[in-house]
């Protein structure tokens, strides 16, 4: 077990759960720094190769099976992972190539058979012979097609690229689709939001501002889990992308005292807890729902700093249409989605996901959608929200849900503009593209790409 050091070691545990027991890198991998007590300096490592190796493993596949003149598909997976990790460290990092291929070797005998030590090394060192420039040249002169090309020089499947594409050009940026492969593939500025009412950007005064929300803060170097305001959250770790998206729907009027705000599906309770601050300012109550059992036990500790005027429940709500008809004057649609546009921050998720999983939550999407416009009082303003770009998760949604809703009767329901909206909170400006619905970029604004519709139920 010696010569390996604990930040490949810890990188490799990873990876190799994340691609055999459907494990979630950014759930993991923090429990895995902590368990094995790695240095400040070795967690940075330990997290530079895990993210960089599942973003790029699409590519590696590509290079490795070029230095070993067999498809990816005919290595043992255990010594697949041992050799995604080297071609990161040889391709990408300033790691030494001795020590990443020794080191390798090293980890392909812990994981594998004397033959397969060998084939690793010879692998290892068949790609150490060649920059990362002429491996780049080979791997995209085996590709046939654009798409193919785009697959394999920005590490994507190419569905995902299709559905990116077709998200740009609905915004007339059909030619910001490299700019947006590539930002995916870039470590994402961990922002802070500081929840009104309980804290202020000011508390931090060695920390910037965000670029957009009025409540961010850059996170200042090191585990935000160390500060003390985060251990009483009061500040949380949030993409500005999802600070806006909750924003929007608690500041798009004044509010009334004892309006009903609802989160429908509230788990994990990021946006929850904002809207809950938001509320409590303004004299507002807030039911936080959740389906999945174990996730509303992450909302409640997400709201434990704002207990006032929040209720936290489990249940399904695609019922609360019909159970609590025009009950609520603000609700968040925050729709379980493809989290397309969240692939920074989930490593392996451009890879999980696939063109079925679409299908099946485009139906769930509709049917929250529905329950949501019934479950909105007259006057009352809905926030249909996404963390993905994909127009049959976005505004497709929107569009055929209005649609069945005036076919069947229901009151009219206004569409507001949210680029206006999301400008006026805003405290730089996001240039968004026309509205109504407003889509936020990886490429453009450093956040998720979050998708933000605003709707207005006739009084
Ligand atoms: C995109 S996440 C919400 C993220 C959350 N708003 C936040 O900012 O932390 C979608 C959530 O919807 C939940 N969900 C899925 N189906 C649901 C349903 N039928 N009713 C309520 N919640 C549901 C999922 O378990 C998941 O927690």
């Amino acid at each position: 077990m010696s010569g390996v050091q604990p930040a490949r070691r810890v990188a490799l545990d990873v990876l190799r759960a994340v691609e055999h027991d459907d494990a979630y890198a950014n759930l993991l991998l923090p429990q895995r720094i902590v368990r094995a007590r790695l240095s400040p300096q070795d967690a940075g490592l330990a997290t530079e190769l895990t993210y960089g190796t599942l973003r790029l493993s699409g590519y590696y596949d590509r290079v490795i099976a070029l230095a070993a003149r067999r498809p990816v598909t005919q290595i043992d997976p255990a010594l697949l992972d041992v050799l995604r990790l080297a071609s990161h460290q040889l391709l990408a990092t300033r790691v030494a190539a001795h020590a990443a291929v020794d080191e390798s070797v090293s980890q392909a005998r812990e994981v594998g058979s004397r033959s397969g030590t060998g084939f690793v090394n010879g692998v290892l060192r068949t790609i150490s012979r060649s920059t990362p420039d002429e491996w780049r040249a080979r791997v995209l002169d085996g590709t046939t097609s654009a798409d193919d090309r785009l697959a394999a020089e920005y590490s994507h499947p190419e569905w995902v690229i299709r559905a990116f594409r077709g998200a740009l050009a609905v915004e007339g940026r059909a030619d910001e689709l490299d700019a947006l492969l590539a930002a995916d593939n870039e470590p994402p500025r961990v922002s802070l939001v500081a929840l009104p009412g309980l804290a202020d950007p000011s508390d931090l005064p060695s920390a910037d501002p965000g670029r957009f929300s009025p409540v961010a803060i850059t996170a200042p170097s090191g585990d935000p889990a160390s500060l003390p305001l985060v251990a009483e959250s009061k500040v949380r770790v949030q993409d500005e992308g999802s600070q806006l998206a909750a924003l929007a729907l608690s500041r798009v009027a004044p509010i009334r005292a004892g309006e009903r705000w609802l989160d429908m599906c509230a788990g994990p309770g990021g946006k929850a807890a904002l809207l809950a601050a938001e509320a409590a300012a303004g004299g507002a109550t807030l039911v936080a729902n959740e389906l999945v059992p174990a996730r509303v036990g992450l909302v409640q500790k997400a709201l434990t700093a704002v207990a006032d005027g929040v209720t936290v429940r489990q249940g399904d709500a695609t019922l609360i249409g019909a159970s609590e008809p025009e009950a609520y004057d603000r609700i968040l649609l925050d729709a379980p989605c493809t989290g397309l546009g969240a692939l920074r921050r989930r490593p392996e998720a451009r890879w999980r996901k696939q063109p079925r999983d679409v299908a099946q939550l485009t139906g769930l999407q509709a049917t929250l959608f529905a329950a949501a416009l019934e479950a909105l009082a007259p006057g009352g303003t809905l926030a249909y929200v996404t963390c993905s770009p994909h127009t049959a998760e976005t505004r497709a949604i929107v569009e055929s849900g209005l649609k069945r809703w005036a076919r069947d009767g229901g009151a009219d329901i206004d569409v507001l503009d949210a680029p206006s909206t999301l400008e006026a909170i805003s405290t730089a400006p996001l240039d968004l593209g026309p509205g109504p619905f407003a889509q936020l970029w990886p490429h453009r604004h450093g956040t998720d790409a979050m998708f933000i519709s605003l709707l207005r139920k006739r009084p």
